[in-house]
């Protein structure tokens, strides 16, 4: 499903004395299937933007297309449910959200509500166990009997189960330890290689973005002032320092190199594989000279 945002603001609180705009004119085009990182400080508008891509708000001001949706500001768009169906989101903490007495139980609520026979979605709850990297092992159990990390897992299996087109992702890594931060991104790139998924990621996490999308947005201040490729977006490294963002640490290193031995690597160094490969071509290019 493509996604279009045209012209699209909101204001919250619309023509009360605490009116307040989150969103200006943000127009912005997401490709299916691609891996989409959006970056930027707290109170930039991140999740006011999120929360637009299956209808959970609707623009005061432009139009937003979701495939064969269109949402225009100031009309009712009545059939949402569908939508909500292709669009899931996965909030902040969402074992928070967690509620049913099983493990299988709570997997199966979701696509139970959207019409699927309990016999059929319980025959599938291995296979949504799998996609998160769970065994078999968790399906009786009571979720809250789990670890925080699997916990997390079985709440996104739910989400999964309802097979999204679009699997918006609210900082889930937030609160899990750095193994356990890589192992859930792992997942969701598997996730969109296997499932031709399209991402759209919500982080406070250079790294991650770095890393993973294909392409990063940056809000600042209720708008979105850069967009590219992570390749694109690190070559302007003192913009993003000057919008008061974070930079990957390789990033850093690449600067330090480069300023302390007067060189120029071709492209940013995302990964510490990049580094030692800029690393050996220098290397190279000095032994010859
Ligand atoms: N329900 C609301 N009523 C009024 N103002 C709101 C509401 N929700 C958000 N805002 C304001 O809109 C602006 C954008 O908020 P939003 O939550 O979209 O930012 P964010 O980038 O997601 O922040 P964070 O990283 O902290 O989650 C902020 O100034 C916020 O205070």
């Amino acid at each position: 499903m493509d996604i279009v945002f045209r012209d699209v603001e909101h204001r919250y609180q619309v023509n009360t004395p605490f009116e307040k705009r989150a969103l200006y004119d943000i127009h912005v085009d997401i490709r299916s299937g691609s891996y989409v990182a959006v970056i930027g400080h707290t109170g930039s508008g991140k999740s006011t933007f999120l929360q637009h891509l299956n209808g959970l708000l609707q623009p005061t001001k432009g139009t937003v297309h979701l495939g064969d949706y269109t949402i225009t500001a100031g009309k009712k768009e009545k059939q949402l449910k569908p939508l909500r169906k292709k669009v899931g989101i996965v909030f902040q903490f969402p074992e928070h959200q967690l509620f049913e007495e099983t493990v299988e139980k709570d997997i199966c609520f979701g696509p139970m509500n959207f019409g699927m026979k309990e016999e059929d979605a319980k025959a599938r709850v291995r296979e949504w166990l799998t996609l998160v990297g769970l065994s078999e092992d968790v399906r009786h159990k009571s979720p809250f009997a789990l670890s925080g990390g699997q916990m997390r897992r079985v709440a996104i299996a739910g989400v999964l189960a309802m097979e999204p087109e679009v699997l918006v992702l609210d900082e889930p890594t937030a609160g899990l330890d750095p193994r356990g931060r890589k192992e859930m991104m792992e997942m969701f790139a598997s996730l969109q290689q296997q499932k031709r998924m399209t991402i759209v990621l919500v982080t406070h996490s250079m790294e991650e973005a770095a890393r993973y999308a294909d392409e990063i947005i940056i809000m600042h201040q209720g708008t979105i002032v850069r967009r590219g490729t992570p390749e694109q977006i690190f070559r302007h490294v003192d913009d993003l320092l000057h919008l008061g963002l974070d930079v990957p640490e390789t990033i850093l290193f690449q600067r330090a190199i480069e300023q302390k031995f007067g060189v120029q690597f071709d492209a940013p160094c995302l990964t510490m594989e990049d580094i030692v490969q800029s690393l050996q071509m220098l290397f190279a290019r000095v032994k010859r000279t």
